[in-house]
């Protein structure tokens, strides 16, 4: 699913009312009749709302959701927060309508300012996706104290306050923090980005019928991955395919007193169907790998006891480097050996990427087409340090446009950069999976993407999605905080049920 910034919105939604042969009004009665259907099946019906207004379209939704739920015989008192003397005609045009019905009150300053119902729920409809400069005067004052209240808070589109995109206004700005965000058509990119998400609350995409051949059209920067998306390019296997077809993992990595985390990766690069797999660690890694994993086969290069060093021959499998793999100077050099030698995508992760930062000049190096997997720290040692989001994501861009690969930027929503600028975020997952071992399933389960011929940006992206989706599915079982890294590898066969 694409995700759209503020100019794009309108643009879609100009051609969406010329296509459909409708009015902006009719659009917007759409959209606001998707959120009182949404409240209505939230909230019974002696339910208060108290419904804060802008002046503009959101400020219009706002006041169609209004005439809606007074229909259904809910209990809603509504302000207009006139902060300007700019109104929109559709904002007039719902407000002659709702005047029938009820009184609207006005804010113009801090003395109008009501007392809200300890129990009223409090809808948000006072700037939306036209908001391009700091909230200030009376609805930042207004903002500001429904900032403190307990009320349930309901936002329209997006929480007042909350750009579509990173704006530089956004770090001094006053934001309204949401429980929930009704929001049209598609996810905006701050709802996915670590310093905005938390003022959204748990949102919900509201489809309000925007012109889907127009959507076809627009170029974006950033896409949100649903299960629709991972549907397009899953294969099914065919009936004569044997191990050979489905590709040979090599995984790299452990050392001395982590020899799990290459035990992990290995499994999931199995479980996720690589044909074959073979975990390369140092000797005192064989007995544990045949243990845990007897499907795996084990290599592993004398005389290297404790950590990985000496030579490194290709055997043009694909390889995961990585996990537990330690960053011992012998081992940093047994590292650029094996970039050197590998030709094709490979997925580098953990301590080979802590190697990498160490040692920039080998990023050259790396076979085309691989897939860095670092968390946030790791991606910061590579790139160095950033103060906001954008700057993130200019870096996140400047790397994989520099060094030819993908980035997979582990979080919530984990992101996905493309070799061409592309960013995708996934939509699975949840916080029990922040535990140790969870990042070398991931390695394990790209790289056997990988070794069965999907696309490198396949293999992060579905790799990615059934990851999360894994770690999902274990905690309706087991709970959050009780998720270790090996329920994900055992979950996998589970999401893969869903592709
Ligand atoms: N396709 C859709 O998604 C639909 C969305 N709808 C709703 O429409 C809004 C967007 O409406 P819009 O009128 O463009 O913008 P806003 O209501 O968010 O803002 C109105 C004006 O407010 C001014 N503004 C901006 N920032 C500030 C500020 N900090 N302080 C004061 N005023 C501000 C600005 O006008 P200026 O001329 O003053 O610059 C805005 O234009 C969308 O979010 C949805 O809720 C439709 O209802 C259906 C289709
Ligand atoms: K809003």
């Amino acid at each position: 699913m694409k995700i759209f910034n503020a100019p794009q919105i309108k643009e879609l939604d100009i051609y969406t009312l010329q296509e459909q042969k409708i009015t902006s009004a009719q659009l917007m009665e759409r959209a606001a009749d998707k959120c009182a259907t949404w409240l209505r099946n939230k909230y019974p019906i002696h339910t208060h709302f108290t419904i804060f207004c802008g002046l503009g379209n959101n400020g219009g939704d706002g006041l169609v959701i209004a005439r809606i739920l007074l229909a259904h015989q809910y209990k809603v008192t509504v302000y207009v927060v006139k902060h300007s003397p700019n109104t929109s005609p559709d904002f007039e045009e719902n407000l002659a309508l709702l005047k029938d019905s009820i009184t609207i009150k006005t804010i113009i300053s801090e003395k109008h300012i009501p007392p809200i119902e300890e129990h009223s729920v409090i809808i948000d409809a006072m700037f939306g996706a036209g908001i391009n400069r700091p909230i200030e005067g009376v609805c930042k004052i207004l903002i500001d104290q429904i900032n403190t209240l307990n009320n349930q808070k309901v936002a329209i589109d997006i929480p007042s306050g909350l750009p579509c995109e990173v704006a530089d206004f956004s770090k001094e700005n006053t934001i309204l923090k949401a429980n929930y965000t009704l929001t049209f058509e598609a996810p905006k990119l701050t709802f996915l980005l670590p310093k905005t998400a938390h003022y959204v609350g748990n949102w919900k995409i509201l489809s309000i019928g925007l012109s889907e051949n127009y959507k076809q059209t627009i170029e974006t920067q950033y896409e949100y991955i649903q299960s629709k998306d991972i549907l397009k390019f899953t294969e099914k296997r065919a009936s004569f395919s044997h191990k050979g077809t489905f590709g040979h993992v090599e995984m790299i990595g452990g050392s001395y007193g982590k020899m799990g985390a290459v035990v992990l990766a290995t499994k999931a690069s199995l479980r996720i169907g690589a044909g074959l797999a073979t975990a390369y660690t140092p000797n005192c890694g064989m007995q544990i790998l045949q243990t845990s994993v007897p499907e795996a086969m084990w290599t592993g290069n004398l005389p290297c006891e404790h950590f990985l060093e000496g030579n490194y021959i290709s055997t043009h499998k694909t390889v995961g480097i990585g996990p537990g793999l330690g960053i011992h100077p012998k081992t940093q050099t047994f590292l650029h050996l094996v970039i050197k030698a590998t030709k094709t995508p490979m997925v580098i992760d953990a301590d080979a990427i802590n190697i990498l930062a160490k040692n920039k000049e080998w990023l050259n190096q790396i076979p085309k087409n691989s897939i860095l997997t670092p968390h946030p720290k790791e991606f910061e040692r590579l790139v160095g340090s950033f103060t906001n989001e954008t700057e993130k994501l200019q870096k996140l861009r400047a790397f994989t446009a520099t060094y030819q690969c993908l980035v997979v930027l582990k979080g919530a929503h984990t992101a996905i950069a493309d070799v061409n600028g592309t960013i995708y975020f996934n939509s699975t997952g949840n916080p029990g999976m922040a535990t140790g071992g969870s990042g070398d399933v991931l390695t394990g389960m790209i790289a056997g993407l990988l070794a069965q011929k999907y696309t490198p940006l396949q293999a992060a992206i579905l790799g990615v999605y059934l990851h999360g989706l894994a770690g999902d599915l274990t905690i309706k079982e087991i709970g959050m905080p009780s998720l270790i890294a090996s329920d994900l590898v055992n979950y996998i066969g589970k999401a893969t049920l869903h592709m």
